[in-house]
């Protein structure tokens, strides 16, 4: 790591916090704190690696880490999660990575969360309400949740956030984490950092710092659990209109500039629309990791950008879904759901034309306007804006 990175690293390792009564208690063997991952896809394997070296390193967690599988049967007709058991590696969605040999896998959901009391959401956001709905009930009363999982629902009474449904599914308050984290890098401990989102209480924040928190993982805190959330789902859509102005830049005038003019119009309708949705969003917040710099990485380097950009290479005519199936192999886009999430929370509310952006990739996303659209929205960005 470059000097000035673990500078700054020992810096934030002695800010954290070391005396107070949470962790005093919490050092006590007897309420050592237990940690199921729910989730075991790219994300959700290298969560629980992060999360695994450092259960093992501090007393006040224990050792194991359990990690709900989606059970899958692999080509060699094995168990996923057996072959995950016996290698100790995720070989369908995080191949050629050690996870920690306390990271144990297990099929059986109400096992996995058993004893919890840290549930780590970290699913494709589509599968969460399904999930929690056969959580009801088997989880222990004082457990603390955080969500990884960047998406929103609607609902009939409007928008809800995926933290939002699992705290009102289970009775339980639910943090976020999110961030500039693409998972193949953070899992080779290439340099990241990301922000936790949370509600009120600092100490639960605190605690899940120190849950993630690596020399090359670096996580602070930022009391807007909505704006994190609403940065990380909304980024997405953003990437997808990226992927499809990034087709056709080189063959027409447009460069680098054309390509940041996307992100900047993306970063302005993310802030606008989070705020009209949850007046209570900071501004700092889109200055953190879960703003500016997620929507960055996932434009440059994002599976929803990569997708979108073949859909355009195609022009519309191979679906998202086939693409997603054929270049992800399992893995999940959250973009173009998430763009027809937010479209319809505008029609409702008769927002539509304060955000054309998130408006055309949704028109683009179901057919109703070519890849090429995105092209003629560009060209109208200085008149728009
Ligand atoms: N991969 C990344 O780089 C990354 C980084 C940050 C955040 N995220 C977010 O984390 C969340 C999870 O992403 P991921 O990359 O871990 O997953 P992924 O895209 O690898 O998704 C596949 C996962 O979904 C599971 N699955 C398939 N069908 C299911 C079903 N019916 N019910 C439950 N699970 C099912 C699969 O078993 C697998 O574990 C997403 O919201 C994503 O946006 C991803
Ligand atoms: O690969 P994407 O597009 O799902 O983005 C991954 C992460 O959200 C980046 O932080």
């Amino acid at each position: 790591m470059a000097p000035a990175l673990e500078a700054q690293v020992q810096e934030e390792e002695q800010s954290l916090p070391q005396n107070n009564n949470f962790y005093n208690s919490l050092n006590d063997a007897t309420h050592r704190s237990k940690v199921t991952v729910i989730g075991s896809g790219n994300w959700g394997s290298v969560a629980s690696k992060l999360i695994a070296s450092n259960t093992l390193r501090l007393a006040s967690f224990h050792d194991e880490v359990r990690m709900w599988v989606y059970e899958e049967t692999l080509p060699s007709g094995e168990k996923l999660t057996d072959v995950i058991n016996r290698t100790n590696e995720n070989v369908k969605y995080l191949p050629g990575i050690k996870l920690g040999q306390n990271v144990v896998a297990d099929p059986d959901l109400e096992n996995a969360v058993r004893d919890s009391n840290m549930l780590v959401f970290v699913t494709p956001h589509q599968f969460v309400e399904g999930i929690c709905k056969r959580l009801v009930g088997k989880i222990r009363e004082d457990a603390e949740a955080i969500s990884l999982v960047k998406g929103m629902e609607v609902k009939m009474e409007g928008p809800c956030m995926i933290s939002t449904l699992i705290s009102q599914q289970l009775g339980i308050n639910c943090s976020v984490l999110m961030g500039a984290n693409i998972a193949n890098e953070i899992a080779v401990e290439k340099f990241s950092e990301a922000t936790v989102g949370y509600r009120n209480n600092r100490e639960v924040a605190e605690r899940w710092v120190q849950l993630f928190y690596t020399p090359y993982f670096i996580v602070t805190a930022a009391q807007d659990v909505e704006g994190v959330e609403l940065c990380g789902t909304l980024k997405n859509v953003v990437a997808i209109a990226a992927g499809f102005l990034y087709c056709f830049v080189d063959g027409l005038e447009m460069g680098n500039n054309t390509k940041a003019a996307i992100m900047r119009l993306g970063l302005r309708e993310m802030k606008a629309f989070s705020k009209l949705l949850f007046p209570s969003v900071k501004d700092s917040t889109f200055f953190e990791s879960c703003g500016v710099a997620d929507l960055i990485t996932t434009c440059l380097g994002g599976r929803n950008r990569k997708v979108a950009e073949a859909y355009a290479r195609n022009g519309g005519k191979r679906s998202f879904d086939e693409l997603e199936a054929e270049m992800l192999q399992g893995q999940k886009l959250q973009g173009v759901s998430t763009a027809s999430e937010v479209y319809e929370v505008l029609s409702h509310r008769g927002w539509l034309e304060l955000f054309p952006l998130f408006s055309t990739v949704h028109e683009i996303c179901s057919g109703l306007l070519p890849p090429s659209a995105i092209v003629e929205y560009s060209e109208k960005l200085p008149r728009s804006f």
